[in-house]
């Protein structure tokens, strides 16, 4: 038998293995579930004929031929896979030629080395020539030498060819992630984004790490084979090609019923990791009300249905490749049977009869591997297509062609007739919405929860854009201009503060690129978190976790506060950025912010109205509208929605504090509201 110079194949190829059957149920089952999910049927479904048809997928499920894969289904699915890849390949030709070289060396050697049988035993052992013996064996070790040498080495590349392609895949991902517009975010699950990365990318990386092994490879050897046996016997080539199509019999009938298996086996671990994710994240709650043994009760029951899923989805997909190895094993006494037929009657010698014999193996084994090959690369295609849907996400935020940056902000950022809601919600959170924000203020911006302040900071950044009107900075419309230059002059503290993994310094410039550890700390003893930092063994340089995991919400309040303020942005955006602190670092952190906005425009969206009874003006929304307007003791005096919030939240009744408050207001003037 030839040798193998591809370790991984030879393991698998010469006795197909049941994990490379149970991979390929798997995989199909993957693919079957995308399909049910997405509710669409297979590619070709156009073709009524078609057997891939999808039904509903239920226990009771007797159809047999639910899923079988058709010719025309793993060439379309190779089809996806390649022009998908296609472009990828461009950076790397030379390791592609150098992976295509090799391949075709295996093949030849492999077709060398059954056929050198025939002529061994006929020419040589048969006739007693012991040259010609030297000369085979003399030709074959050097061919097998120079195979194991080329083998060795494109092996090399091939993995280094695959990484490369699956690295770059990966970085146009999540550089069109990064490119998406916060409405993508806001409609499609996290755990979706992240499946397309880890689930979808790996189904492709398993199509095309194994592409040149299990797919090329053994393609062109069952080619390399068949003419082989044609160019030995025909009429014995017949014979073996007619009745090799018995070795599908069995994959058809079971396949389906594996598949159906692995997809059972596949939803339950899926819920059972779900269990212990969900375990591990409310440790706090299942101690506080002793629920371990509770918990532990129901993982078992999962852990045991699991247990029996597995248990059937092996035995069926080990089957699947018992009857591929059964058939093979009859089909092979029968050419055994007529090959020493033949050689007893002397119409083939017996160096045919044994390279034939061999040539078979070959063919057998190498439908085999095509045949495994075909699940992994449907599934590949589903994933490729899931990906490609991403992919296709417009990126909406991205500038318009030639727009300019955004000048230095001079005077005012203004809704004009403003109107948004969110993909998918029932009414506009902003109606029709106009509204000056003169810039060198201070300005708040109050209302009941839900009420849309976020929003109209969201607004201001362009995370998202009106559905009507327009966000225009000094009379210029905010789409217009590059959106570079328009975050660049501006700073945002968020209520949920994302921090990276990294160390706090890092994580305080990325707030200004080439911040010096000067400016760091400047700003941190800005944010009052300076002393906090210092306090710590590795001070600036400790790693915060993930997430900043190992802060407190108010700490990594701070920090953020800290990364917005060394930007020194013209406008600086507050979005409930005090919520998690105390009242003590809160006063504290206010008087900084007010020192800090000083020349510039802070707009502070927060529930707390403690904090911003200095602010030059309060803008009071409600209704999608701007409703009221004016400073603390205007809005008091004006007894109207704003009075209303800030007794709510001193817990007074609606007008007991009025006489106090009308007091500290009585040198106040009145402005009228901006409500337009
Ligand atoms: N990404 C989103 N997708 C759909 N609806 C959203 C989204 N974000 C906010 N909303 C809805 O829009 C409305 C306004 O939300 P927004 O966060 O702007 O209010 P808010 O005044 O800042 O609220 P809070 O004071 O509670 O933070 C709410 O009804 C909210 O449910």
């Amino acid at each position: 038998m030839a040798p193998r110079s591809s370790d991984n194949r030879s393991s698998d190829n010469r006795s197909p293995s049941s994990d490379t059957q149970k991979l390929a149920a798997a995989d199909a089952a993957a693919e079957l579930e995308d399909k049910l999910a997405s509710g669409k049927q297979a590619e070709d479904d156009d073709d009524e004929e078609d057997e891939d048809e999808l039904p509903e997928l239920d226990d009771d499920d007797e159809d047999e031929d639910l899923v079988v894969f058709t010719a025309r289904e793993a060439a379309g699915a190779l089809s996806t896979i390649l022009s998908f890849v296609r472009p990828y390949l461009g950076n790397y030709k030379r390791m592609l030629a150098f992976v295509a070289f090799g391949v075709m060396i295996e093949t030849l050697f492999n077709v060398i080395m059954p056929l050198s049988l025939k002529f061994l035993i006929d020419d040589a052992l048969g006739e007693e020539d012991f040259q010609a013996l030297y000369k085979i064996l003399g030709v074959l070790a050097v061919a097998g030498i120079f195979t194991s040498i080329v083998a060795v080495w494109y092996e090399r590349w091939d993995a280094r060819l695959a990484a490369c392609i699956i690295s770059d895949i990966r970085k146009r991902l999540f550089e069109h992630v990064q490119d998406l517009p916060a409405s993508y975010f806001g409609r499609t699950k996290r755990g979706e984004i992240l499946s397309r990365f880890s689930v979808d990318l790996s189904a492709v990386e398993g199509s095309i790490k194994t592409f040149a092994n299990s797919a090329a490879l053994p393609f062109l050897e069952l080619i390399a084979g068949i003419i082989l046996m044609v160019f030995l016997n025909w009429q014995l080539a017949a014979v073996a090609l007619l009745v090799f199509p018995i070795t599908l019999i069995g994959p058809r009938i079971l396949t389906p019923k594996a598949v159906h298996a692995n997809y059972e086996q596949k939803l339950n671990e899926a819920s059972l990791l779900g269990m212990v994710q969900e375990n591990v994240g409310a440790q706090a709650v299942i101690k506080a009300f002793s629920l371990q043994r509770k918990m532990f009760g129901f993982f078992s029951f999962r852990n045991n249905e699991t247990r029996n899923r597995i248990a059937s989805a092996t035995f069926l997909s080990t089957m699947v490749e018992r009857t591929v190895t059964i058939s093979v094993l009859l089909l092979h006494l029968v050419v055994l049977a007529i090959g020493a037929y033949l050689a007893t009657k002397g119409q083939i010698t017996i160096g045919t009869f044994v390279t034939f014999e061999s040539a078979f193996w070959e063919v057998s084994y190498n439908i085999a591997h095509v045949m495994h090959f075909i699940p992994v690369s449907i599934s590949s295609a589903a994933a490729v297509r899931h990906i490609q849907d991403l992919l296709d996400e417009p990126t909406r935020g991205a500038d318009r062609a030639g727009a300019p940056d955004l000048p230095r902000i001079t005077n005012d950022i203004t809704f004009d007739r403003v109107t948004f809601q969110y993909e998918g919600s029932q009414t506009p959170v902003l109606d029709n919405l106009s509204l000056k924000l003169n810039v060198g203020r201070s300005i708040a911006v109050v209302g009941p929860s839900g009420s849309g302040k976020s929003t109209l900071l969201n607004l201001i950044l362009r995370l998202y854009v009106p559905d009507e009107g327009r966000v225009t900075i000094d009379g210029v419309d905010i789409r217009k201009v590059t959106l570079g230059s328009l975050r660049q002059s501006m700073a945002v503290v968020f209520q949920e503060n994302m921090l990276f993994n990294m160390s706090i310094r890092e994580n305080i410039r990325l707030g200004k690129e080439g911040a010096t550890d000067a400016e760091v700390e400047e700003a941190a003893k800005k944010a009052e978190i300076h002393r906090y930092i210092m306090s710590l063994p590795q001070k600036y340089d400790t790693p915060v976790g993930e997430r900043g995991d190992t802060l407190s919400g108010g700490q990594r309040q701070r920090i953020a506060i800290a990364r917005a303020i060394i930007r020194n942005p013209s406008v600086l955006l507050l979005d409930e950025a005090t919520s998690a602190l105390d009242q003590t670092t809160e006063a504290a952190i206010n008087r900084t912010l007010l020192k800090v906005a000083k020349g510039r425009t802070m707009i502070w969206s927060t529930h707390r109205l403690t904090s911003v009874v200095e602010m030059d003006e309060i803008i009071v929304i409600s209704g999608g509208r701007a409703i009221e307007r004016g400073s603390h003791a205007e809005l008091l005096a004006k007894n109207g929605a704003y009075r209303k919030l800030w007794d709510d939240q001193l817990h007074q009744p609606h007008g007991a504090a009025r006489q106090v408050d009308d007091d500290d207001s009585d040198d106040d003037d009145d402005e009228d509201d901006d409500e337009e």
